[in-house]
Parts: C-alpha cells; structure tokens; sequence
C-alpha cells in the first residue's frame, strides 16, 4: 500500500455469472458475460459516472468496484490490498477487510428498501454508527446524527430523527441513505441509479446535494446511471469523468466534457444522438446505428461487440477485438479500431449497411 494508490483499482476485471439452467430448463446451463475485461482507478476525491443501456453490466461492475461482487477473473483493490484477499481469514491483509468495507459505500435506486420500516430515521442511522465508532456515546451518537440531518438540509433534525421511511418522501429517504454512507467516513460511495425513481426535479436537487457532499468529504463518487444527461450532469460539475459501457465492456473513458464533445466510440455517438436534453448539437434525424436491438451478453458479437449495430464496422471489427488506446487528452481512452490510423480496419471490406465514412452519407 502507497499514499498513492488509487482507493480502488479494477484490472482486467471480468465478471461471468454460469447459470446451471434450472430456472429454464429450455435453456440449458449459459454464461452471462456481465463484465469483461474492464480497468478502471478511482483515485481520491475523484468523480467517475458510467453510464450505458440496460443490461450492459454497470451495476454489477459498481458492485465489483466496492467489494459486493468478487470477479471471476482480473483484481479489485483498495488502496493496494486486494479486497478478496483480504476477506479470506487466512492471509494477512494490509487493509483488514472490515475497514474496506466501511470505506465503500453504496446508494441505491430504492433508498426505501435499505431502511427498516419500523424504525424511526435515528434508530436505522444509529445501528452503523454502534458497528464502526465504538467509542461514541448514545448522545454523541445523536449529536452526529442530527449534525448530518440538518447538513443535508433536513430541517428541523430532530423532528425529521424521530420519523418513520413511510413519512419520508423519495427525495428525503435518498437523502437518508446518503447521511448513513457518509457517517461511516467512506472514501467510495457507489451511486446507483441513485436519483433516477426520483421526479425530475428532484434529480437535479439531489445530486447537486452529492456534489456539495463529495467537496466537503472528500469523498469519491462511483456515479451509475443508464441516463446521460444525468451521468453529464454530475460529472462535468465535479470536473470527472464518463466511462460508457457496452455489452460488459467499458468501451469509452475520459474526461466527461471532452467525451461529449469529442466521442470517439460510436457507441457514445449513439447515446448522445438519444440525448436530446444535453442540447449539445443537432444530430442526425435518424439514429446512428444500423440494428436498434441490443445482443445478449450470453452471446455476445465476436471481435468488438458493437459490430452488429455499428454504422462504421467492417469484417476485421467482427473478426478482431480493439485494444483501448489513448486519443486527444491524455485520460481518454476508447476501443474502437477507427482510432487508431494504421489498423487494418481502413483496409477491410464494410459489413452491410455500414461504411467507413457514414457520418457522410
Ligand atoms: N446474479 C446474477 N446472475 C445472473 N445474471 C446476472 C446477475 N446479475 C446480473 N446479471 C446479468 O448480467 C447482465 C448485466 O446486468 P447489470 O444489472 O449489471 O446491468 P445494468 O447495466 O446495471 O442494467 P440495469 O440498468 O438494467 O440494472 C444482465 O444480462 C443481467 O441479467
């Protein structure tokens, strides 16, 4: 462990789920290639937002990132340590596996469904802290409770301590579980799909509330929305980053203004195109892809998986995989074949319907 390793590190990360086929027996034993191959560091008081379609495996690599989904192949650390290493009793970690899990935290979409029904705010609040700060007493305890009620603007806190989830609202109980993740001083806090049941104009409201926590805190943010803009929203005010998965893979990485201003992947083409609200340009009338349904990742395309729906692919995109490479700023990363300028790809016949210059056409 350095001062200055990332506070988690995904290498090489895939995370394949072998479903035996007794839920089907139609089916037969499959294999849901959920995660491949993805690298990502989250350095301190950093901000990184994924975002991709549904299915394309952004929350089980959130998962993976705080330690709730141990990968089939590749590492995961915090700090250095290998978190499952840690976990197993018989090595001896840096890291105890107890404080990395107090240092990853989770949202989720449901914040009602984290919080027992029968117990006031203070008592649910409570029960963590009594885990992780021994030390505290029953009014310290408190004194910290309503602290952090009030720091996330439920005024007064003592009122809001002594209710129950059903006397919350959605924005409210969101704000709950934020409160719950923050007093365990997380270095990680996974968001996902944290803001998207809420209204629309509540969303804007809670993640401003995540922004000003993240600055005061200190704390990174592993942001998972299947909704550009808000993914946009919260990653270009906390000058962070955007990754956008496709099929499991993390196909597109960098900067979230320069990701959008300058996609590289046509994947991410095709996201923004059905972004209207960004209001970043006029797109095509037409979406930019060539098949609208999305494979199954139990399946999934040869060679770069977006071959079947690429405007631009060609038979070396179904034959071979892309390396992720380096374009324009130093941490955009993209896998796709058309960045890099001596492939094989300018070479290679286009599949039908696609063209290597169909932004033309
Ligand atoms: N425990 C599991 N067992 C089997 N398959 C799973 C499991 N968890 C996820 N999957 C499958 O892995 C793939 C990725 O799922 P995941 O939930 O990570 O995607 P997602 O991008 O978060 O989608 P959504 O936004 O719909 O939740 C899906 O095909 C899903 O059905």
């Amino acid at each position: 462990m350095s001062a200055d390793d990332p506070v988690v590190s995904m290498s090489g990360v895939d995370i394949h789920f072998e479903m035996d086929g007794t839920l089907n027996p139609f089916e037969g034993p499959r294999t849901v290639q959920a995660v491949d191959g993805v690298d990502l560091d989250i350095p301190e008081n950093d901000v990184v937002a994924i975002v991709g379609e549904s299915g394309s495996g952004k929350t089980t690599l959130g998962k993976a990132a705080v330690g709730l989904q141990q990968p089939s192949s590749g590492t995961v650390t915090f700090r250095g340590q290998d978190i499952w290493n840690a976990k197993k009793r018989f090595t001896n970690p840096s890291i105890p596996y107890s404080e990395i899990r107090q240092s990853l935290q989770i949202i989720h979409q449901d914040p009602g469904s984290s919080l027992n029904p029968h117990r006031t705010v203070e008592a649910s609040l409570a029960e963590p802290l009594k885990t992780v700060q021994t030390e505290l007493g029953p009014e310290d305890r408190e004194a910290r409770i309503l602290a952090m009620l009030e720091r996330v603007g439920m005024t007064p806190p003592h009122d809001y301590a002594r209710r129950y989830p059903h006397q919350l609202s959605g924005g409210e109980k969101q704000r709950v579980a934020l409160v719950r993740a923050l007093l365990m001083n997380p270095d990680l806090i996974l968001a996902d799909e944290a803001v998207s049941a809420l209204d629309v104009s509540l969303r804007v409201e809670v993640m401003d509330l995540m922004l000003e926590l993240q600055g005061a805190f200190d704390t990174s943010f592993l942001f998972i929305s299947h909704d550009l803009s808000n993914a946009r929203y919260l990653a270009e005010h906390a000058d962070g980053r955007l990754g956008v998965m496709y099929l499991g893979e993390l196909v597109e990485l960098g900067g979230a203004e320069e990701v959008l201003r300058n996609p590289q992947h046509p994947y991410t083409k095709v996201l923004k195109w059905a972004t209207p609200s960004l209001g970043i340009e006029e797109g095509p009338a037409e979406p930019p892809v060539r098949e609208i349904d999305i494979p199954d990742p139990v399946d999934p395309p040869s060679g770069c998986r977006f071959h079947t729906r690429c405007p631009y692919a060609t038979e070396h995109c179904r034959e071979m995989t892309p390396d992720r490479r380096s374009v324009g700023e130093a941490s955009h990363r993209v896998s796709c074949f058309r960045s890099e300028e001596d492939s094989e790809y300018w070479h290679s016949d286009p599949l039908e319907g696609a063209s290597l210059d169909a932004d033309e056409r």
